[in-house]
C-alpha cells in the first residue's frame, strides 16, 4: 500500500476526538511530549476564545507507539474535551432521560436547559443551516458540533507524526506563519522565515514574524472584538529541504499542488489556497513570472522562486510556499440576520463562546496539513516499511540523478 491515510472522529463537546494515521513505517521517534507541544501551538493566538484558556488538549497515544517509536502499524491518538464533564448528559452516545437535562440535582443549576435547546436560528456561514437540511435535523447541535474546528486539534496531532516522518527520513522541516488579519498585512520583501527563526514566535500573540505588524494585528483584533465583529487573514506554511520529485504530473489527482490545496481547503473557514505567487502570477507577463534554471557553484538552481517550489505538479527541489486565505469567524456577536427554522420567522443568528479571529493556530493547522500531505509523497517516492529502508531508498534515488542535473 503506498502512501499514507489518515481519518479523524469526535465532536467538539463530545468526549474526546480520536485520529489515525496508517501507512506509517516503523521506527519513527515521536512521543506523547511531542503532540502535547504542537497542541499547546495549536491553543495560542490573540482573539481565542474563552474554551482555549481552560482546553487542556490532554493526549494518550493509544496505538502504533511503543517506547517512543513506531512499529508499523497504524497510530492512533486520543484527544480529550477537557469540558466533557459540563457535557456529559448533553452529548452523550446512549439514550438519556431527557428529564435529567431540565435541571442538575445536585446544585439546581440550569445551564444544561439552555446547552440542549435545539438552535435553530443558523448562523450564516456556519454550517447550521444547510447541515440541518442535509441531515434532517431540527437541531443544528449535532451539525455544529462535528464542522466545529474543534477537529482540527487531531489533524495537529496526526501532523506531528508526519512531521516526524519528514524530518527523520529526509530532513525536511517546516514552518508556517500568520502573514495577514484583516487588512493588516507583512510588508512585501520581508525574508522569509527559516526553519530555525521559529523560536522567535515563541510569545508572539498572532505567529507572525514581524514584531510591528504583530503588533497592529493586535490591536486590529481588539478594535474588531470591541465593535462585535470578526476577522479572518491568510496563512503561509514554507517547507525546507524537500528533495525533488514528489507527486507527479500524470493525472490531476496525483499533483502535489492539488493535494495540497484539496488539504487546505478541507481545513474549516479555508475560502483560497495559493501556491508560490499563484493570483499575482496570473497579473504577468510569462517573461517574468517564471523562474529561470541556472547552473552554478551550488549546482542546478532556479534564479528566483515564483513557483512557490512546485512544478508539473511535482516538488523540484526549492522551498515549498503555499498559503491559505480564511474567512473570518462566522459566529459574529453582532448577530447577523437570519431566520428561526422552528417558526420559519426573521431572528438573528444564535451567538454563543467563539473565536474572534482564528488566524494563529489556521497557521499550525495548515502546517499540520502540508505535513501530511508531503509525508504521504514522500513516503510514495521512497517506499519502505522503515525509516532506514525509505532513507536508504530516498538516498539511492537521489544519488542517481545525473551530475548534470543536480
Ligand atoms: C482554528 C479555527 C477556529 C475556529 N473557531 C470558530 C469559532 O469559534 N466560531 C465559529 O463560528 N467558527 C469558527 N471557525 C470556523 C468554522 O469552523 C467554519 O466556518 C464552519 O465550520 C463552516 O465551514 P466553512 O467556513 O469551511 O464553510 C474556526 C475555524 C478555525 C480554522
Ligand atoms: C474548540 C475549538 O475551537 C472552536 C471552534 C468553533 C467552530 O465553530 O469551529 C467554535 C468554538 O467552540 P466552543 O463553542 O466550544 O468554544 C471554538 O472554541 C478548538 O479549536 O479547539
Amino acid at each position: 500500500m503506498p502512501g499514507m491515510r489518515w481519518l479523524t472522529a469526535g465532536e467538539s463537546h463530545g468526549e474526546a476526538l480520536v485520529g489515525v494515521v496508517e501507512g506509517v513505517p516503523a521506527g519513527v521517534e515521536v512521543t506523547t511530549e511531542d503532540i502535547r507541544s504542537v497542541l499547546a501551538r495549536r491553543r495560542l493566538g490573540h482573539g481565542r476564545g474563552a474554551r482555549m484558556k481552560f482546553e487542556q488538549d490532554e493526549v494518550r497515544l493509544l496505538g502504533g507507539v511503543r517506547h517512543g517509536r513506531t512499529m508499523g502499524g497504524p497510530v492512533a491518538i486520543e484527544i480529550a474535551n477537557s469540558e466533557w464533564p459540563k457535557w456529559q448528559t448533553v452529548m452523550s452516545a446512549d439514550p438519556v432521560d431527557t428529564r435529567l437535562l431540565e435541571v442538575d440535582a445536585g446544585t439546581g443549576d440550569t445551564r444544561e436547559i439552555a446547552r440542549n435547546k435545539p438552535l435553530t436560528r443558523p448562523r450564516p456561514g456556519h454550517a447550521d443551516l444547510v447541515g440541518m437540511t442535509k441531515y434532517a435535523l431540527e437541531d443544528a447541535r449535532p451539525v455544529l458540533e462535528r464542522a466545529s474546528a474543534r477537529e482540527t486539534a487531531t489533524r495537529v496531532a496526526l501532523g506531528a507524526v508526519a512531521a516526524a516522518i519528514l524530518e527523520q527520513v529526509a530532513g525536511v522541516r517546516l514552518v508556517s506563519h500568520v502573514v495577514s488579519v484583516g487588512e493588516v498585512e507583512v510588508p512585501d520583501g520581508a525574508p522569509l522565515p527559516g526553519p530555525d527563526d521559529v523560536a522567535a514566535l515563541d510569545g508572539d500573540p498572532i505567529r507572525c514574524f514581524h514584531p510591528e505588524t504583530s503588533a497592529a494585528m493586535v490591536a486590529e483584533i481588539d478594535e474588531c472584538r470591541r465593535d462585535g465583529d470578526t476577522l479572518g487573514g491568510v496563512v503561509e506554511v514554507l517547507v525546507y529541504g524537500l528533495p525533488p520529485g514528489l507527486g507527479s504530473f500524470v493525472h490531476g489527482d496525483r499533483k502535489l499542488d492539488a493535494r495540497l490545496a484539496g488539504a487546505l481547503m478541507g481545513i474549516q473557514a479555508i475560502k483560497g489556497v495559493e501556491v508560490g505567487d499563484g493570483f499575482r502570477t496570473a497579473r504577468r507577463r510569462g517573461s517574468v513570472a517564471h523562474d529561470e534554471i541556472v547552473r552554478d557553484a551550488h549546482g542546478v538552481r532556479r534564479t528566483t522562486n515564483r513557483a512557490g517550489g512546485i512544478e508539473g505538479g511535482m516538488s523540484n527541489g526549492e522551498v515549498l510556499r503555499v498559503r491559505a486565505a480564511l474567512k473570518p469567524i462566522s459566529t459574529v456577536p453582532r448577530a447577523l440576520r437570519t431566520i428561526d427554522v422552528a417558526t420559519g420567522e426573521a431572528a438573528t443568528a444564535i451567538h454563543q463562546r467563539s473565536d474572534v479571529c482564528a488566524a494563529a493556530p489556521a497557521a499550525v493547522i495548515a502546517e499540520a496539513m502540508t505535513a501530511l500531505v508531503l509525508a504521504d509523497a514522500l513516503l510514495e517516492k521512497t517506499g519502505g516499511d522503515s525509516v532506514a529502508e525509505c532513507r536508504r531508498n530516498l538516498t539511492s534515488y537521489l544519488e542517481s540523478i545525473p551530475e548534470v542535473l543536480r
